[in-house]
């Protein structure tokens, strides 16, 4: 039975506040919503897919389109829709990024791309590199062409480019790169920017799949909406523009951080005034204690100076420095000291690795060359989410539909009794095998099954100690069980072979990768997992995030040479690492690496940041 829309309550936390509380309601009319770092974004749109859902105002079987830009930003929403609604309405949440939502596109509606920019069906999904660009531009006799242009080019041009290009030179060079990339002798090599164009051409050309998309998604979300790309951006006008569907846009302008891949100017005032929204902003901070606000504050003013105050909803549980620059002499003091500070944390009980991030602006894998050996040697692993395991990163892998149903059953042959893990794997295979929570019966065959299942892993896994051969046959028994044809069916992004072989041959690798050294296979899956091991990432991956402690690596001219007033990005991003601190924020300077930034210590320093010699944040008889 729907809940009347007067007696819904918000899920799982006590309130919100009563901003949000206007944008949830608002379901007649687009809303746009904007706030600061941690104002509750992400559990506002849960919040409003729960009402949506549980009021019935969207029914069944319409769906809820969520788009967000990071594949665990849109993971981590729909867990928590999950969280909050029953399977059969959670079901009707589709959570995915925007490039999952336009390959989806293609992939299903590949047949009525019109024919002369259809691509083959086993095109192969490219990231062309800036040196892929200039030997196309060189071979086509254009040396003098800026790759980051053309690049930009091809990502903004409408198809088809026989009606959208007036100048002939411009036309046939992208036509000739779309050519190319379609003619590749070992099978067509597609962009996700190509992808956004063909699937928008499609939209444009065919009314009738427009016309079942909104049928299809009376309310549309869209997280980050600050990052949004022109492309992106005329596809969702494309799908949706003179329709009934209802949108819901959040994001904070403060934490654009994509304009360099092309992010719209004034992404919030263009989507008020074309889908007529209303715009409202919140106040809150739920995540961060009063010190930190303050502090995030005088950033935020640095790049907006309208920016309203915020109310900080955290509370601060902690001792000690909360914000703070250490200053190291050298790089090795530097690595030891850090290593050294997260031991003593942990050694007090204060925090777990994984509570502590460590934030990099670029280049992870050369932080975590100089890093991984020191905090190896006080026994912590340090792990670096921007590695890839054969083709896919880590931090990718791990929000995979893939790793979500395969390291439940895993970890029903880890341990005795994990109610979490069957919890997790019943509600997976539930959706998976179509089962009906009203389904009796087959509720019933699900939990034998699962019985039999996890009574057999637990044997093979009491019998023999982690091995890489072993971990090879657990897997292969795990896809088995969870039925290779009924994922690839379940999630349309593992449709393409191509696609699916990448993360399973990415979870593979890394599951016997994590063989070495653990002692059981609990231990196994704790690792693979990121459990008691330090993460590092760049602060694009870290959006979206939150951690009791970040400690931000490599804050000097040289190594962040693009921190500048004049470079607002760089400020924003700059305040995204600094906002997903929960307790405390720490900014590693060494000076053998680069000079201070001195500008960016004297908007720091008066207000409230500590500036703190590496030699003493933790003393060397600890
Ligand atoms: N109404 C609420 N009551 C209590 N806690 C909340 C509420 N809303 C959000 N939170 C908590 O506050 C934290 C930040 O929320 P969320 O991640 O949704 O913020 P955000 O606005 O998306 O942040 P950011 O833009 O900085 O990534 C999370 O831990 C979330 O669980």
């Amino acid at each position: 039975m729907p809940v009347a829309p007067e007696d819904w309550r918000p899920q799982g936390v006590d309130d919100l506040e009563p901003r949000a509380w206007d944008a949830l309601r608002e379901t007649a009319q687009s809303v746009c919503v904007t706030a600061g770092a941690g104002a509750g974004k992400t559990e506002f749109l849960a919040q409003k897919a729960a009402y949506l859902l549980q009021t019935g105002l969207c029914p069944a079987p319409k769906r809820i389109l969520a788009i967000s830009f990071k594949r665990d930003a849109a993971q981590n929403l729909a867990a928590r829709v999950r969280q909050r609604c029953p399977a059969d309405q959670a079901r009707r949440f589709h959570s995915m990024t925007f490039d999952a939502f336009t390959k989806h596109m293609l992939d299903h509606f590949r047949l009525a791309i019109p024919y002369a920019y259809r691509p083959p069906a086993d095109y192969s999904v490219a990231f062309p590199s800036r040196q892929d660009i200039e030997v196309f531009l060189r071979r086509h006799g254009r040396p003098n062409v800026s790759a980051d242009r053309f690049e930009r080019a091809v990502a903004r041009t409408p198809l088809p480019l026989e009606e959208t290009v007036e100048s002939p030179r411009a036309r046939e060079l992208l036509r000739a790169y779309w050519d190319d990339q379609y003619a590749m002798p070992d099978g067509a090599l597609v962009s996700f920017a190509m992808i956004n164009r063909v699937v928008e051409y499609m939209l444009r050309a065919n009314p009738r799949i427009k016309r079942a998309l909104r049928l299809t998604y009376p309310f549309v979300f869209l997280d980050e909406f600050q990052d949004t790309t022109y492309a992106q951006y005329r596809l969702v006008d494309a799908a949706f523009s003179e329709s009934d569907a209802v949108f819901t846009a959040v994001g904070d302008e403060k934490q654009k951080i994509m304009g360099w891949a092309g992010a719209m100017d004034n992404a919030f005032d263009e989507f008020t005034a074309d889908f007529n929204a209303v715009r409202h902003a919140l106040l809150s901070n739920w995540r961060s204690h009063g010190a930190l606000v303050a502090i995030q504050h005088v950033i935020a003013r640095q790049i907006d100076s309208d920016v309203e105050e915020v109310e900080a909803r955290g509370e601060l549980a902690i001792e000690g420095d909360t914000a703070a620059i250490w200053r190291f002499d050298s790089r090795e003091q530097e690595s030891e000291q850090i290593a050294r500070w997260i031991r003593s944390e942990v050694d007090d009980g204060r925090i777990a690795p994984h509570d502590v991030a460590i934030l990099v602006r670029m280049r992870a894998n050369n932080v975590e060359d100089e890093l991984a050996p020191a905090l190896r040697a006080h026994n912590l692993a340090l792990r670096n989410l921007a590695r890839n395991v054969g083709e896919i990163a880590i931090q990718d892998l791990l929000a995979e539909p893939l790793t979500e149903v395969l390291l439940p059953l895993l970890r029903l042959g880890a341990s005795v009794r994990d109610p979490d893990a069957w919890n997790a794997a019943q509600e997976r295979l539930q959706m998976l095998a179509g089962t009906s929570p009203e389904d009796e019966a087959g509720q019933e065959r699900l939990q034998r099954d699962i019985g039999e299942f996890s009574r057999n892993f637990r044997q093979t896994m009491r019998d023999e100690s982690p091995d890489p051969a072993v971990a090879d046959r657990l897997f292969a028994q795990a896809l088995d069980f969870a039925g290779i044809e009924r994922l690839r069916q379940a999630y349309p992004e593992y449709r393409r072979d191509a696609d699916f072989q990448r993360v399973r041959n990415g979870f593979q690798v890394l599951l016997r990768e994590c063989v070495e050294n653990a002692a059981d296979w609990r231990g196994v899956l704790d690792h693979f997992e990121g459990k008691d091991q330090v993460p590092l990432m760049t602060i694009h991956k870290s959006k979206g995030l939150e951690f009791h402690t970040m400690i931000f690596f490599g804050l000097d001219a040289k190594t962040w040479w693009s921190l500048s007033p004049e470079r607002g990005e760089e400020l924003n991003s700059f305040f995204v690492a600094f906002t997903r601190a929960k307790q405390r924020a720490f900014f590693a300077y060494c000076s053998e690496r680069g000079n201070a930034i001195d500008w960016l210590e004297q908007l720091l320093l008066p207000a409230g940041v500590e500036q703190i010699d590496g030699a003493n944040i933790v003393t060397a008889d600890r």
